[in-house]
């Protein structure tokens, strides 16, 4: 996949849509990011004055991390599981966003360490692996199973837009995935483990210090061989990282626009940028995650959230939060008249 390239955005919408919004009967600049996201959203579709996304598919991709056993989260992976069922039943906290929203929401079990006994095929059907190893001890996984994953994931990205998909949202579930998330950010961006470490679900002091260890030893564990993009993904991050990545990247190819969501889903968009340059045109950022790495990842591709409300929940809830912001950039680009409209009449 690293011979892939991203698709290329229409300019001449651009042009026209930084245009249109400078003559808006707005002062310069009054509309702050949503103007920057009507913008973008000419660029990606095309056309100017954009359109309101109206096929929003949300793809939550699970799996559980070895490194849940260490002390880095304040939750059992036995939760993963069982949010998986409720991504389902529609009760999670993004399914409920979603219906608000306007949003379809699909889970898919990437490597979830269970086996899922009742679930429909579409959800079990492309299992990797039962869980990704402990990054600190050994490599999260094989290179073979970092490549099937990278295989489903654009496999699902292909799914959604094949079927009318207009915005994707990459999704995450899986106790202790902040932990190989902020590792690849550190290893992305050549920091320290103590410059991308968070509290993920809520780990008190003593946890914080044990998730910093952690990073810190899977980083110079894996030393200069996270400086290819699929090996970084297959030591540092896990299958359902690799296929988050793989989705976005996807996404990039296909010309379809995504909404980044949290410490995760950035995490695997810095590596998509890496891995298919000019992935980031393609990429929206929903929300600031209090995660510490999602800022950083964020500043390092350029881009401003749309939202800052403190939500660390992922399942790509925070992007599906900022959908309607998205919605209005692109009717207020389309509908609000221009100031020379407005004084010569
Ligand atoms: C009930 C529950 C629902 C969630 N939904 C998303 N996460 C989020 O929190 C976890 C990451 O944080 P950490 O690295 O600290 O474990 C992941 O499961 C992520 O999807 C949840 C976590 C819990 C407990
Ligand atoms: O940044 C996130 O999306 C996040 C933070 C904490 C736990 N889960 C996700």
């Amino acid at each position: 996949m690293s011979a892939r390239v991203a698709a290329a955005v229409d300019r001449r919408a651009v042009g026209e849509a930084r245009e249109r919004l400078a003559g808006l009967a707005t002062p310069p600049g009054a509309l702050g990011r949503l103007g920057e996201a009507a913008v973008w959203l000419s660029g990606v579709q095309g056309t100017c004055p954009p359109r309101p996304p109206s096929d929003v598919r949300v793809v939550v991709l699970a799996g559980d991390h070895g490194v849940a056993q260490h002390g880095v989260t304040a939750f059992p992976s036995s939760v993963t599981p069982l949010m998986v069922r409720a991504f389902v039943d529609g009760t999670a906290g993004v399914s409920s966003l979603a219906r608000q929203h306007g949003a379809q929401v699909r889970v898919v079990d990437v490597s979830v360490d269970d086996d899922l006994a009742g679930l429909p095929a579409e959800v079990t059907a492309g299992k990797v692996v039962r869980g990704s190893r402990p990054i600190h001890l050994e490599d999260a996984v094989s290179p073979q199973a970092c490549e099937q994953a990278l295989a489903l994931g654009a496999r699902l990205a292909d799914e959604a837009i094949d079927d009318g998909a207009d915005l994707l949202i990459g999704g995450d579930m899986g106790i202790g995935n902040t932990t190989p998330s902020a590792a690849l950010i550190a290893a992305s961006l050549g920091m320290a483990a103590e410059q991308v470490v968070g509290r993920g679900t809520g780990v008190d002091d003593e946890g914080l210090a044990r998730k910093q260890d952690v990073i810190d030893r899977a980083l110079r564990r894996v030393g200069d061989r996270a400086d290819d993009p699929l090996v970084r993904l297959a030591a540092l991050g896990g299958a359902d990282l690799a296929a988050h990545t793989a989705f976005l990247a996807r996404a990039a190819e296909r010309g379809v626009p995504v909404l980044l969501d949290g410490v995760i889903s950035v995490a695997c968009a810095l590596v998509a940028e890496d891995l298919q340059p000019g992935c980031v045109a393609w990429f929206a950022a929903g929300h600031r995650s209090p995660e510490p790495a999602q800022t950083l990842a964020l500043d390092k591709l350029g881009l401003q959230p749309l939202l800052d409300v403190g939500m660390r929940l992922g399942e790509g809830s925070g992007a599906v939060a900022a959908l309607p912001l998205l919605r209005s950039a692109a009717v207020l680009l389309s509908e609000v008249a221009l100031l020379a409209d407005v004084l010569g009449s």
